[in-house]
Order: structure tokens, then C-alpha cells, then sequence
């Protein structure tokens, strides 16, 4: 009978050590970036209805939350630990309505850039609340209630400024004309969930459009849809190793890039309604160059997906092109550390460079920076000659329920290590 690895959860540092080819099957875990909206959806809809919130997890059910509403109006309340999350700007729209106020420290998250927010202010300006950014963060004010449709064009299409207009449409009960957004899964998901509640949303490439309910549902369960990026990396892996693999759980539309990625490199991929089929058995490649131009676009190449198809690129032949201006410090990150296994990159600039493989990686110590640049060390690692430790997982625990146990389950050696 096959076992499950234990898993790796507490440990502080993971070695990763090559072995043979990964096959088998694995599922991914719902998507952080899709469900920090939907959360964030769901109780901007509860204060639409004149309730506070809270998140409560059915006892015996881990992978459910339920919002429910709060029974008394408390004040403002101080959010300290937003700075920790880049999403934290998700809960504006909700306090607003609650509170007439939001006030919270700057975002956090990855450290891969400077990571603005004025497109943020610019659509909480579009509803009439007006934006103060002081030393200790920002603070957004409702305006005074108004009616009729807000229309504005995002500058460049954001996904969090995306979201946020949808939320604040929702929490404001007014309809929105949003030109340029960002139509991507983890938005999509939002809008599915809202059209389910009642609300009226259509997505297209250069306009969301959404309007209220006539009337409101009250029970909507929504689910969280596989996370495409954790996928993706599974993908990498196998394919870097040689191995054939199954992923599950991840909709076939989401990993259209990524899958146009591994082909261009001769990896042979079959991506079914709702799983991903990796073969690269035969060892064959096209020797074609990658050009993984992270974009903003419908249909790009997601940024979160380049660091694992780095490492992959760095087994195959060619000479391939990284581009990440989305993050401009991702590469600041990355770089560094695959060059710890001895990877030789050339940086033509801080958000461009190239490499030439097939390269021959050796083991090293090295440091999740950032989710992603964690994720592609554990691909980098499971051909590194010798033993890679991976530090810094708390990092790599944000965006992944448990990436290493996954990696086992289709046979990478990586265990815990005492520091
Ligand atoms: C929690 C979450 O879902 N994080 C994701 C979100 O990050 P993030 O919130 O950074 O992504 P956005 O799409 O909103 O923004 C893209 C980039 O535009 C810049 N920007 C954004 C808004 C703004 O008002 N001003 C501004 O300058 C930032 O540098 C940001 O890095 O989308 C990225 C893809 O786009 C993903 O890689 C991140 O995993
Ligand atoms: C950049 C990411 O996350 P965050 O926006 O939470 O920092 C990520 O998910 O890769």
C-alpha cells in the first residue's frame, strides 16, 4: 500500500537532494491569491447588509471558513499585522463600510519591488473617499454616499486595484465600469462569486462591468479554485527531473501560458479540463529559446510562474530570456541564490536576463527570499549535485500549504534538517 510522506511542516530547513525522476500523481491546495479576494469578498457583502464580520472554522472542517456577521459595532480597529501581507489592501472596501474609515500600515508581502498602491487611491478617489499616506501607512475616508455608475480606466492593469474596485462597488451598492482591469483567475473568481450572491458582473478584456442585485442571497458557498501557480511549479519540477507526473486541481485555462511555455522547450503536456499531465521521459527537447516576458496582460505570462521555469530553463538548451518589470526586485531576489548552486546568469539589466543551458548545479545553502524564489530553489535543488538546504521557509509557507510534502509524494528526496 503507498504511504504519504510525512510532512514537513515545522521544519526550519529542508535539504533537497537529486533522485531518480518524479512520477506519480498530486493535487494542488486551493489558491492563496484567489481565496485572500474571496474572503475579502465575502465579507464586504455581509457589511452590505448592515453587519460586522467575523471568520469562524467549522470545527472538523480545515479547509472550510465560514464569515459570519459580528454582533456589535466595535471602533476602528488597529491592524498592525497587515503590514505582514500584500493583501491586507483587500480589506479597505470592508472597513469602509463598517467603520467610514480604513486605516492601515503600508502592504507587505514578497519583497520584489516597490510595490505601489497609487492605483488603489485612484479608485477609492473614482467613488469619492479621499486618500492620506503618512509615515505609519495609509488612510482612506469614505465620501458622502452618492449614486449612479462609477466609470474609470486603470492606468495598467492591476489585479489588486482590480479587485478592490469590484469590493467597493459591492460595499458603495453602486454599478461600475471598470476599462482596462486585470481579468485574471483570482479576479474572475470574485465576480463568479458575486454574480452567485445576485450581483450582476461580466468580465471581458477591456472592460468589468457590475451591478447590483435586486434582491441579496444570504448563503453563498463559494470554493476556492486551485492554486494555478503551485501547479505550474509542480509541473517544472517533474519536467526537470525527466519524470511524468499528474497534477490535479488546477483549471486548464489558468495554466495555458505556462503549458505554451513547456512546449516551446519540447516538454510534452496534455492540459485537461482540471489536471496537467507532464511527460518528459524521453529527455527530448527543442533546444528553442524560452522568452518568459512576466506580463499584466489577458492571457500573459503570469509573473509568479518565471522564477520555477528559471530554474527548469537552466537544465535545457537554448539560451533563454527572463524578463519580470511587474517586480522589479524579483530578480534581486532569485539570482543570488541560483547563483549559490552555481547557476550562471547574465543580468542585462535589473529586470532582464538570459542564460544559457544546459547547466550543471551543485548543491549549496540557500534562502527563500520570497515564495516564488523559494518554490524554484526546491526545482533548482532536485538536480543540484549534492545536498541544496533550503532556508527561509516561512516564506515559502505563505503561498503554499505544503510544497515539499507534494514533491515527496511524487518521489523527490527532501527531508528536515537540523540547522
Ligand atoms: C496577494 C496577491 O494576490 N499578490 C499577487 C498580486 O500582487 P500585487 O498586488 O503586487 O499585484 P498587482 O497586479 O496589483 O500589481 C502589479 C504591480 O504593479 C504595481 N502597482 C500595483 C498597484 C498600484 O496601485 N500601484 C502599483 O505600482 C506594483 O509594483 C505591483 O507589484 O498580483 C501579482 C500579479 O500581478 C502577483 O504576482 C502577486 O502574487
Ligand atoms: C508575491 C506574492 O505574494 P504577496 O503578494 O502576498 O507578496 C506571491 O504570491 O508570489
Amino acid at each position: 500500500m503507498p504511504t504519504t510522506p510525512p510532512s514537513l511542516t515545522a521544519a526550519e530547513v529542508i535539504a533537497v537532494r537529486p533522485g531518480p525522476p518524479l512520477t506519480g500523481t498530486v493535487a494542488v491546495d486551493g489558491s492563496k491569491n484567489a481565496a485572500l479576494p474571496l474572503l475579502a469578498a465575502a465579507a464586504a457583502l455581509d457589511l452590505i447588509q448592515q453587519a460586522g464580520w467575523h471568520v469562524a472554522q467549522p470545527v472538523g472542517e480545515p479547509t472550510t471558513a465560514v464569515i459570519v456577521p459580528a454582533e456589535s459595532r466595535r471602533s476602528l480597529p488597529e491592524l498592525p499585522t497587515a503590514a505582514h501581507i500584500r493583501a491586507s489592501y483587500y480589506l479597505v472596501p470592508a472597513l469602509l463600510a463598517r467603520y467610514g474609515e480604513a486605516r492601515l500600515p503600508g502592504p507587505g508581502g514578497c519583497r520584489i519591488g516597490a510595490r505601489g498602491m497609487d492605483l488603489h487611491f485612484k479608485v477609492y478617489e473614482a467613488f469619492g473617499d479621499r486618500s492620506l499616506v503618512d509615515d505609519s501607512g495609509y488612510r482612506i475616508e469614505s465620501g458622502t454616499p452618492r449614486t449612479g455608475t462609477v466609470s474609470l480606466v486603470l492606468p495598467f492593469r492591476s489585479r489588486g486595484a482590480t479587485v478592490v474596485a469590484i469590493l467597493r462597488a459591492v460595499t458603495t451598492g453602486r454599478p461600475l465600469r471598470l476599462g482596462e482591469p486585470n481579468p485574471s483567475p483570482e479576479v474572475l473568481c470574485v465576480l463568479d462569486a458575486l454574480n452567485q450572491a445576485g450581483w450582476e458582473g461580466r468580465a471581458g478584456e477591456r472592460l468589468i462591468t457590475l451591478s447590483p442585485p435586486c434582491s441579496a442571497s444570504n448563503d453563498t458557498e463559494w470554493v476556492v479554485p486551485g492554486d494555478k501557480v503551485e501547479a505550474g511549479t509542480l509541473a517544472c519540477a517533474v519536467a526537470t527531473t525527466g519524470g511524468i507526473g499528474r497534477i490535479e486541481g488546477a483549471q486548464a485555462e489558468d495554466m495555458s501560458p505556462l503549458v505554451a511555455a513547456l512546449r516551446r522547450l519540447g516538454i510534452s503536456v496534455s492540459n485537461e479540463a482540471n489536471a496537467l499531465t507532464v511527460n518528459a521521459e524521453d529527455g527530448r527537447t527543442t533546444g528553442r529559446p524560452l522568452r518568459a516576458i512576466a506580463s499584466l496582460i489577458p492571457g500573459g505570462l503570469d509573473a509568479d510562474f518565471e522564477p520555477p521555469l528559471m530554474a527548469l530553463a537552466l537544465g535545457l538548451p537554448g539560451t533563454h530570456l527572463f524578463a519580470d518589470s511587474i517586480n522589479p526586485g524579483r530578480h534581486g531576489n532569485l539570482l543570488p541564490q541560483l547563483a549559490r548552486l552555481g547557476a550562471g546568469i547574465e543580468e542585462m539589466s535589473p529586470t532582464e536576463c538570459r542564460l544559457t543551458g544546459p547547466q550543471h548545479l551543485i548543491g549549496a545553502g540557500v534562502e527563500a527570499t520570497d515564495i516564488r524564489t523559494g518554490s524554484a530553489l526546491m526545482v533548482a535543488g532536485l538536480t543540484a549535485q549534492g545536498v541544496t538546504t533550503l532556508g527561509g521557509l516561512d516564506q515559502l509557507r505563505r503561498g503554499h500549504a505544503d510544497l515539499p510534502g507534494k514533491l515527496r509524494t511524487l518521489g523527490a528526496d527532501i527531508c528536515e534538517v537540523t540547522p
